[in-house]
Order: C-alpha cells, then sequence, then structure tokens
C-alpha cells in the first residue's frame, strides 16, 4: 500500500548523502516566571525555567533516536521546540539542511506537513467531538491535499494500515481503548506522509502487553515509508525495543549519546547507570543484587545545581584529591551539606522531648556534645573516617547556634568538588580518566537486546561515545571555569 497523495508524493527532498536529516545545534528553550505586567510592578525579577539548556544532536535519516530521562528533564520541550511547536530561546535546527526558525510562507508549510508529532496522552489528543475519519482527515483537509474523495481512500488506506477497521470510521475516539486510540494518533501523524516524526511517550498511557504492540506497528511503519523517529520516553526498554542511538537527558542537558548497544552495555554517565540500575530485573539470580537506586528528585529548572547538574543525586561525586574517602562516605557528606545550604534539618526537634531547647536561635538547654552526637545519628548513616567525623562534628556544633553559613562553609572549605565548581561538556573518548572511577555497577538488565550495534553513523557498539562527566573529562576537554553555572 503507498501512503502517498497526490500532493504529497515526494514532499521534501531526502537530504544529500551523509548529512543527517534534523541537526540540533545548542537548542536553548527558557520558560520565564513573574515576568507578568504585575510581576514588574511589584519589583519580582523575572525567573528562567531552563527546560532546554544547550543540548545539540544529529538525527540520521531512516534513524530512531531515543530520548531519555526522568519526568521533568526537558524532552518533551526539546521535542516541540524542535519542532517549531515552541519557539526556542536560542540555538539552531536544521531539518533538509533548512534552519527550522528561518522558514516562511510555503517552504514553512512544507515543514509541518513533513515533521509530525504523536502525543503521549491518545485520550486527550483526539478530539472527542470528532469521528476517527474526521480526525484523520483532518490535517489532509488543513492543508487542502487532494479532492474530498482522495482524501476519504486515504483515511480509509491509513486506518487499515495500523490495524483498524474501516467499518469504525464513524465512531468517536472513547468508543476506542487506549491502544487503538494511539494507533488513531499514529494514523493522524501519517496523514501527511512525513519523513520524521516525533514520538513523545507514545506507550506510557498503554497496557504494557499493548504497548509491544504499537512499539512493533511503529517499527514496521518506519521500515515501510522510511521514516525517521526521535522517540521520547522515560522509560529504557521501550526506547531499547526500537532505538538506534540514544541521547540521555538530565535537567535540561544531555550527558550521553551513542548507540544504543553501547550506551545500554556500557553505560559511562553515572546518571546513565542509575537509570539502568532503576529498572526492574527479569533474571532472579540477579534480582537479589544491591541496587544503587536513584535517589530524590530531579531538582528544578529554575535553580539548578552549579557545575555537573546531576552531582546533587550522583553516586560517585568526586571528591578532592587530597582527601583520601570512599565514594559512599563522601556522598553522605555532601548530602548533609546540601541540607545544610538548604536548611533542611529541624534543630528543634533533634533528641528527646525538652532534651534539646533553643533560645534565640542558640542552644539553650542540653550538652552541646550531646547535641552534636544526637543531631549526627540524624543526619548521617554511617560512620566516617576519624580525620572527616571531626570536620563534620565542627559543622554540626554551628548548628548548636543556628549558624547554618557557618555550616555550610565548613563542609564547602573541604569538600569543594570539580562536580560543582565545571559543568562538564559533552565530550571525551569515553574512556576514564580518573581512579576510583571503575566500579560500575554493571548493566545486565534482563530486558530485551537492542538491534544491530552499527548506526547509522557507521560507529560501532565497540567505539566509546560521548559523555558529559568530570570521570571521563581530559585536561583538554575541561570547560573553562567561567563555563561553571
Ligand atoms: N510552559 C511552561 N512554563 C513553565 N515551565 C515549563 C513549561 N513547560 C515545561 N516547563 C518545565 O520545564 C521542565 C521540562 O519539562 P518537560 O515537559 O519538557 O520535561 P519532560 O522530560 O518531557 O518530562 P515529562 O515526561 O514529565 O513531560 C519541567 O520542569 C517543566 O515543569
Amino acid at each position: 500500500m503507498s501512503t502517498e497523495t497526490p500532493d504529497t508524493a515526494g514532499a521534501g527532498d531526502a537530504p544529500a548523502d551523509g548529512q543527517p536529516l534534523v541537526r540540533v545545534d545548542g537548542l536553548e528553550k527558557y520558560f520565564w516566571e513573574n515576568n507578568s505586567l504585575v510581576d514588574r510592578l511589584l519589583g519580582d525579577d523575572p525567573v528562567a525555567v531552563r527546560a532546554v539548556d544547550g543540548v545539540s544532536f544529529d538525527i540520521q535519516e531512516g534513524e530512531t533516536l531515543g530520548l531519555v530521562g526522568e519526568s521533568g528533564c526537558g524532552k518533551s520541550t526539546t521535542g516541540e521546540t524542535l519542532l517549531r511547536l515552541q519557539e526556542p530561546t536560542a540555538g539552531r535546527v536544521e531539518f533538509d539542511g533548512q534552519n527550522v526558525y528561518d522558514l516562511e510562507g510555503s517552504d514553512l508549510t512544507e515543514f509541518r506537513r513533513d515533521a509530525q508529532v504523536v502525543f503521549q496522552d491518545p485520550f486527550s489528543s483526539l478530539d472527542p467531538r470528532m469521528t476517527i475519519g474526521e480526525i484523520v482527515q483532518q490535517p489532509l483537509a488543513v492543508h487542502d491535499v487532494g479532492t474530498e474523495q482522495e482524501r476519504e481512500r486515504r483515511v480509509r488506506e491509513l486506518l487499515e494500515r495500523v490495524g483498524l477497521s474501516v467499518e469504525q470510521l464513524d465512531r468517536y475516539p472513547h468508543e476506542f481503548s487506549g491502544g487503538q486510540r494511539q494507533r488513531i494518533g499514529i494514523a493522524r501523524a501519517l496523514a501527511l506522509d512525513p519523513e520524521f516524526l516525533v514520538l513523545d511517550e507514545p506507550t506510557s498511557a498503554l497496557d504494557v502487553s499493548v504497548q509491544a504492540q504499537v512499539l512493533n506497528l511503529l517499527d514496521d511503519l518506519q521500515a515501510e515509508f522510511d521514516l525517521t523517529y526521535l522517540l521520547i520516553s522515560h522509560d529504557l526498554s521501550v526506547i531499547r525495543h526500537i532505538c538506534d542511538r540514544v541521547a540521555v537527558m538530565y535537567l535540561g542537558e544531555i550527558v550521553e549519546i551513542g548507540p544504543a548497544a553501547d550506551v545500554f552495555e556500557d553505560p559511562k554517565h553515572p546518571y546513565t547507570e542509575a537509570l539502568l540500575e532503576s529498572v526492574p530485573r527479569a533474571s532472579t539470580d540477579e534480582q537479589d543484587r544491591e541496587i544503587e537506586t536513584l535517589s530524590g528528585d530531579v531538582p528544578s529548572p529554575r535553580d539548578p545545581p552549579s557545575g555537573c547538574r546531576f552531582r546533587t543525586r550522583c553516586p560517585k561525586v568526586i571528591p578532592p584529591e587530597d582527601i583520601d574517602i570512599d565514594r559512599a562516605a563522601f556522598r553522605a557528606i555532601m548530602d548533609l551539606r546540601e541540607r545544610i545550604e538548604g536548611r533542611d534539618i529541624s534543630l528543634e526537634t533533634v533528641g528527646e522531648d525538652g532534651q534539646f531547647e533553643f533560645e534565640d536561635g542558640r542552644l539553650a538547654v542540653g550538652d552541646r556534645s550531646e547535641f552534636v552526637a544526637t543531631l549526627k545519628e540524624r543526619v548521617l548513616d554511617r560512620d566516617l573516617p576519624a580525620r572527616d567525623d571531626a570536620i563534620v562534628e565542627e559543622a554540626l556544633a554551628e548548628l548548636a547556634a543556628s549558624d547554618w553559613e557557618a555550616a555550610a562553609e565548613r563542609l564547602r572549605d573541604e569538600y569543594e568538588t570539580v562536580c560543582e565548581r565545571q559543568n562538564p561538556p559533552l565530550s571525551g573518548t569515553g574512556t576514564e580518566t580518573r581512579a576510583g572511577a571503575g566500579t560500575g555497577t554493571g548493566t545486565g538488565t534482563g530486558m530485551e537486546k537492542a538491534g544491530p550495534s552499527s548506526t547509522s553513523d557507521g560507529s560501532s557498539a565497540d567505539e566509546d561515545h560521548p559523555v558529559a562527566c568530570h570521570l571521563f573529562a581530559e585536561s583538554g576537554h575541561r570547560a573553562p571555569e567561567s563555563d561553571s553555572r
């Protein structure tokens, strides 16, 4: 079956040999809060929500690039901005070699036909008042493609191709299951014979059994119609199912990108490792092993951490070079430091009722060293080497006078990490350059194997791939100090 209509055949020339179909370069999308007239009259400064903060990647024709990361990392905003459904703050997106943000008139119309989106939620993305025939036909009518008869024929072809019956043309979305509705969304996205689809969590709202069917359909459609996909998902098993390459996104930035087999078998970035670790294992002998899961939430993109954005949760945060401390102990001290910096400890509730009392912010009742010991027990879940234990106690002693700043400074002075000073660029060879970086957590996830490891750009699964982490940064790749954020 052909999906071509009289008007859409041949729309959009294929890119020249070796050129990516989509090239994203330094894309930024900030949303502004406190930016209304009233806010300005009240003297409130606008706050930038840095949803997408300088991402770059290519997608080759016929390829599926997966964009993965936790909720709130900026995946949907990246997809919508590169489709020009949102205006960018900065950066460039090329489609077939043309800057998408410069397109006007017929060129823009052609781009709108060639690049389509399938949204996550088939329940809310379909107009409940329209029949599915009308829904799938709508893009053809908007773009004035073909005669009415041709459009009707095309809708029938599309519905059959996505596994629905033409008998169902006059039914409404609520009469269909979640999987069927997503098939309707896919048929609508295909109506104009596009080259490129952004698939934004296309299976997240579906039952697991239905997910695989929809992913298989997308896979088949890609081969049949030479489609190129950007597949957005927080679910690594979905990414693994159909992606050639994977970009891992954290708090507005890409932290690792490479062939899917490579990233799954040999993840470099501690965030990628943690994402893989949090996937449930199928094999029983793997179920008992110690899991280093991802703790805490993604920080707010209104005020992202300085340096590497993952460092506030990273199990491999790097201690200063002159300090000999194991990884878990250093992580615990950094967690404590963050709690102190965020004033996130309730001093008044330390100890038994009435054991310690504060007056004007100072410990008025109770022994100071006992207060420190009790507080330490509450905020640290492990023993520290004697030297570090003493430093932590000094910091906690400052809290007996509610001097949060002095407490934070004591820890900052001693434990400032390269991870907070510099934002590591996405570069490097993916070869670890720091001692102690090599105790990776293993990645046998028991999930479905990715396909062949070679990619459209010719790289093989054995090759190293770019990663944004100080554990892998070579001196030549380091961001300058002025780059730190
Ligand atoms: N219109 C908006 N105004 C302000 N902030 C926004 C807006 N849209 C998104 N954001 C914020 O930008 C960040 C990135 O959101 P985005 O939806 O792109 O993330 P995501 O990785 O796709 O997550 P999810 O899967 O939950 O949608 C979030 O912190 C979100 O709250």
